[in-house]
């Protein structure tokens, strides 16, 4: 893999440019004009064959319908989310546009941050065509480990879900009620991870590692996550707007939370963790839902 267009100049577009730029001759563009290293402009961008898409997970749907047509360029997704309004899969929508063999995803523990400074890291390089993983995982530099995987539905639903968890971590945080309680809602979570796996077909192992636990553990644990700052401000009573014009990033939790919310009403799958974001995020008390979960009795 020689030349990579990255799509999405913000912070983990911008990490993985760096990151690839290791072995590779990379470029990077954006909706909004950067004065960065290798900006190009998006017809530049699509004339490369290997393209690295990192725009939020909400906004997809509308970019490939904006920008691409059928087409059979090689394309790592690196966002984690599920749509919002319909609950949809990335992999669902980005196959509506890209023959699936031509699809890899990424997940794993990797703030933009760490990995902007050459930190190690490990990741995952997960798609129905091995080859087409194989060949991402050899585009990366030595200080990520990178791994190859097919079960893609179960590193998309590991990487969606512990943005979620994430936001209850911090509200957790914020509300100070200590380690247990964090240790216990991370585990809980995990669980809840895996039954919501285990109803599209993903793999159990797969939360057990780098793509469930491991991105999980990084992200519901630390104020260097989005998500997780979203949580402290929640439980701060700010209101979603205040919190996320002053994060100024995406916080892919918060559509996550509403596209649980909808698939666990839809298929009958028990999520507490998740349906208590959702309520705070819809306007529930944090402690209100702290009451529901330590009371309720459903295993
Ligand atoms: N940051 C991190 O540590 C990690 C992030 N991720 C995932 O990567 C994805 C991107 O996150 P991140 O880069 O951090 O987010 P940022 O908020 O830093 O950047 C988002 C980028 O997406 C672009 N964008 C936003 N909306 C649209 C749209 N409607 N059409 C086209 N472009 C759009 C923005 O363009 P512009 O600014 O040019 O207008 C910006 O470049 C998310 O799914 C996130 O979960 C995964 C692993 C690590
Ligand atoms: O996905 C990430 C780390 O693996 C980044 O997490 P946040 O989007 O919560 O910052």
């Amino acid at each position: 893999m020689k030349k990579i267009a990255v799509i999405g100049a913000g912070k983990w577009g911008q990490a993985l440019a760096y990151a690839l730029r290791q072995k590779c001759e990379v470029v990077i563009t954006s909706r909004t004009e950067r004065d960065i290293p290798g900006f190009v402009s998006l017809d530049a961008a699509m004339e490369i064959e290997n393209i690295v898409m990192a725009i939020p997970a909400q906004a997809v749907r509308e970019w490939l319908g904006k920008h691409y047509g059928m087409g059979d360029h090689n394309i790592l997704v690196a966002a984690k989310g599920i749509e919002a309004e319909t609950g949809a899969f990335l992999n669902e929508i980005y196959e509506a546009f890209v023959p699936r063999t031509h699809l890899t995803y990424l997940s794993g523990p990797s703030f933009a941050k760490e990995v902007m400074e050459g930190l190690p890291t490990a990741l995952v390089l997960n798609s129905h065509n091995r080859l087409a993983a194989t060949a991402w995982s050899e585009a990366f530099p030595d200080f990520i480990k990178t791994y190859v995987s097919t079960d893609v539905i179960g590193a998309e639903i590991g990487g969606a879900y512990k943005n979620v968890i994430a936001i209850a971590g911090g509200i957790c945080d914020g509300l100070k009620l200590g380690e247990n309680a964090r240790a216990s809602l991370i585990a809980r979570g995990l669980v809840e991870m895996a039954r919501f796996g285990r109803e599209f077909g993903a793999n159990e192992e797969t939360f057990l590692s780098l793509s469930g636990a491991g991105d999980l553990f990084l992200t519901a644990s630390s104020k260097l996550s989005r998500n997780f700052r979203v949580g402290l401000g929640l439980a701060e009573g700010k209101t979603l707007d205040e919190i996320l014009e002053e994060l100024g990033e995406v916080a892919e939790g918060v559509g996550t939370a509403k596209a649980l919310h909808t698939i666990a009403k839809t298929n009958d799958i028990y999520l507490p963790i998740a349906n208590e974001v959702y309520a705070i995020l819809e306007g529930k008390d944090p402690m209100e839902s702290l009451k529901d979960l330590l009371n309720n009795r459903r295993r």
